[in-house]
């Protein structure tokens, strides 16, 4: 049987920006933290969670019950640090148990310095935001001893409501390294963890919006080695350093201000060097090409959402984080839909017919999630093969 730690921890109070109040017992650093709260049906991959840099100025709350089982451990991040704003969870087992485990969740949480909030009701919370949307709050951790009051409480709404709406904000310059560095790790195998790429065919330059590791550890098992550049990095320093391919990262925020981007991508795919976005980076490429961006109502978090290949009827399961999407409606020609979400009809990929260039909404490289549409990756691989061979015979 799985115990609860509820008497274990100090209380914490969850406060939406409309009002609306939970008590919970705080599992990770002490303090007050606001955020944009949005819910995840992921059932495992609270690290990678936790890490991935997207999740910038969001509090996750995870809808599987039990978060924590199998602790933490140095391998399985998506970045250096957590990124999310905090998290909510139903129920921290008291024990947590794997074999490459290093410390427990809520070791984690404290030495993250992140606040979280446990024993309250995910079910409830999660039908909130499904009916209103996701909204910004604030999750109040006490301090060991310090007890509930209407004065914490009305300073946790108060919190909630002056925080900043994510429609607007540019995150992704905020998250992004600062630095140029090289990258060649490799896939993660059992007995052996990660690999080195050692035999590179390709060089791909990967605009870091936010990027998770596992994406350019998947790209680097495809023969590639990978230069990382800062999102603000102008079109003409990634030409100078000659890729085969071009990577448009994930990341955090709303895409539309991220102007920098949009004008550099723009200028990139016309050059006719393939390229691939996820995430961000697939909306960054659709507002390069002459498309809009709109806000969802509470957007794809999870790792169980069926998407539809329009090109040959394939459904795959995958996982997903976004709270923007591309408006359908506002494509333009050379803009071709090449994928859907089934459980709500939103674009989720797009090829240009013009240019090598396609995209991707949801999470090809998982992380956590299922491996279904990793295809994508093949199919960036094959583009830069063909790119290359053409450029030679040229
Ligand atoms: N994971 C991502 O790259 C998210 C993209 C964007 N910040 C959104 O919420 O839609």
């Amino acid at each position: 049987m799985l115990l609860s730690l509820k008497g274990a921890f100090p209380p914490a109070i969850l406060a939406l920006a409309d009002g609306t109040v939970f008590q919970g017992n705080s599992i990770g650093a002490t303090g007050a933290t606001t955020g944009e709260v949005v819910f995840n049906t992921s059932m495992s991959g609270y690290q990678e969670i936790l890490t991935d840099p997207s999740y910038c100025q969001q509090i996750v709350t995870l809808t599987y019950p039990h978060i924590g089982n199998y602790g933490v451990n140095l391998e399985d991040i998506e970045a250096d640090k957590i990124h999310a704003a905090g998290l909510i969870i139903k129920d921290l087992p008291q024990l947590a148990s794997n074999f490459r485990k290093t410390a427990t969740l809520n070791e984690y949480l404290v030495a993250g310095k992140t606040v979280a909030i446990a024993n309250i009701d995910t079910r409830k919370l999660t039908r909130h935001l499904r009916t209103h949307g996701a909204q910004n709050g604030c999750i109040l951790g006490l301090a060991e001893g310090e007890t509930v009051t209407q004065a914490l409480i009305d300073k946790a709404i108060a919190a909630a409501k002056a925080a900043p709406s994510m429609s607007g904000l540019d995150l992704a310059k905020v998250v992004s390294v600062k630095q140029t560095y090289e990258w060649n790790q490799t896939e993660w195998k059992l007995g052996a963890g990660y690999g080195v790429q050692i035999t590179p065919r390709f060089h791909v330059v990967a605009y870091d919006f936010g990027v998770k590791k596992n994406i350019l550890r998947m790209i680097a098992q495809r023969g590639a080695r990978i230069t990382v550049v800062p999102a603000q990095t102008p079109a003409a320093d990634v030409l100078k350093l000659k890729p085969d391919g071009i990577f448009l990262a994930n990341g955090p925020g709303d895409p539309e201000p991220c102007d920098y981007a949009i004008s550099a991508v723009k200028e990139l795919i016309e050059t006719g060097i393939p390229t691939f976005g996820i995430c961000l980076g697939h909306q960054i490429m659709a507002l390069a090409s002459g498309a809009k961006t709109f806000k969802m109502k509470f957007g794809h978090h999870g790792a169980n959402h069926p998407v539809k290949d329009l090109d040959n009827g394939r459904v795959s399961i995958t996982s997903q984080n976004h709270g923007f999407a591309v408006d359908e409606k506002s494509l333009p020609a050379n803009l071709r839909p090449t994928h859907i979400s089934l459980f709500d009809n939103t674009l989720q990929g797009l090829a240009r017919t013009d240019k090598p260039a396609f995209c991707f909404q949801g999470h090809p490289e998982a992380s956590p999630g299922p491996h279904d549409i990793s295809y994508l990756f093949d199919r960036f691989t094959a583009l830069m093969e063909k790119h290359k061979t053409e450029n030679k015979n040229a």
